[in-house]
């Protein structure tokens, strides 16, 4: 029975967070991400060009999957797409000896300017993982009937390293209880419903809730436009910037924390935490952590809310759930 644990590092404003793993015979750093499941990686098929910097992945390790090829394209239009490779990929200890590795052949520009990433690894269902002409399991599906409980959990923070475990809830790193809600599998995602939401003390709602995915690869909280609108007019100087594509606010603005409710518990989120980041270096104005869902389909609660709670990923019982508890 296995169980493992990785740091989860933070980039600069927690734009993302990476985690060690062991490829073939390279530690290479990936973004792991419940919205997404491919495990893909630069490696030395990768364009020299398209490579500088990044660690590399040599399939001279692996079996290569004939005829297999995969292409991935992200929330942000990023992409990337390669070959297959079946390789032994450790996680905090937790191995699978053969994993789909997708060796990338090429990258878009993003991948190729994010130095410090190596690739990422898909959390989401294996339901949507692109490999071609056969999908493959994702490396928590792979693992999944080895651990000693099909689980893992996310523990992110503002600024500093949290954790992912595998197998194991660890009591030590929540307060309360854990507030479990059902998850609809339909579209490969860890999604469920939120209640409702609120700014501030006050418990004036700021709406209904809706359809969210918990998403590890999206740095901020994507929520209905209403819900948007309302908390940021609480806010002096806040303002929808269309050349910024949302809503900003001055940097030395204190926003009210946000509360949202699901299964009937609320859970808060710093007012801190959504003054994320200036628009660039030096400047007086910062973008909003929280932004309108518009066009998306569902909301998107990426790190600014995962960073304020403790969050269990459970696939152990007859359908797969999602656990929240205060951290
Ligand atoms: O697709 C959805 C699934 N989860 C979200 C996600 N987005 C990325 C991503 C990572 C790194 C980059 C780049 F380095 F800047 F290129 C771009 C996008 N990873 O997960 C959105």
């Amino acid at each position: 029975c296995q169980t493992g644990e990785v740091a989860a590092d933070p980039q600069l404003y927690d734009q993302s967070y990476l985690s060690p793993v062991t490829i073939g015979n390279s530690e290479l750093m990936l973004d792991f991400d419940t919205g997404s499941a491919d495990l893909w990686c630069f490696s030395t098929e990768s364009p020299a060009a398209q490579s500088a910097g990044h660690g590399l992945y040599n399939p001279s390790t692996g079996t290569e999957l004939d005829g297999a090829f995969w292409d991935i394209t992200y929330g942000d239009q990023s992409a990337a797409s390669g070959n297959v490779f079946a390789d032994k990929v450790v996680v905090g200890g937790v191995t699978a000896t053969k994993q789909a590795v997708e060796a990338a052949t090429s990258v878009s520009y993003e991948f190729t300017e994010d130095v410090a990433s190596d690739g990422l690894l898909g959390l989401a269902f294996s339901s949507i993982n692109t490999i071609l002409p056969q999908p493959q399991t994702t490396f928590f599906d792979t693992v999944r009937n080895s651990l000693a409980k099909a689980v893992f959990t996310v523990d992110l923070k503002k600024g500093a390293a949290g954790s992912y475990t595998f197998g194991y809830i660890d009591s030590s790193k929540y307060s309360g209880a854990i507030t479990y809600v059902p998850v609809n599998t339909a579209n490969g995602f860890w999604q469920f419903t939120a209640d409702g939401y609120s700014a501030g003390g006050s418990d004036s709602s700021t709406g209904r809730g809706g359809v969210a995915i918990a998403d590890t690869g999206t740095s901020l909280l994507y929520l209905p436009a209403s819900v948007a609108k309302a908390y940021y007019s609480g806010i002096q100087g806040a303002t929808f910037d269309f050349r910024q594509g949302g809503y900003t606010i001055p940097c030395s603005a204190t926003p009210p924390d946000f509360n949202v409710a699901i299964g009937g518990k609320t859970f808060t989120v710093p007012g801190s935490y959504i003054n994320y980041a200036p628009l660039r270096a030096g400047s007086s104005t910062c973008f909003g952590g929280i932004q309108a869902d518009t066009g998306i389909g569902f909301s998107i609660f990426g790190d600014v809310f995962l960073k304020a709670v403790y969050a269990v990923f459970d696939d152990s019982g007859s359908s797969p759930r999602l656990g929240f508890a205060a951290q």
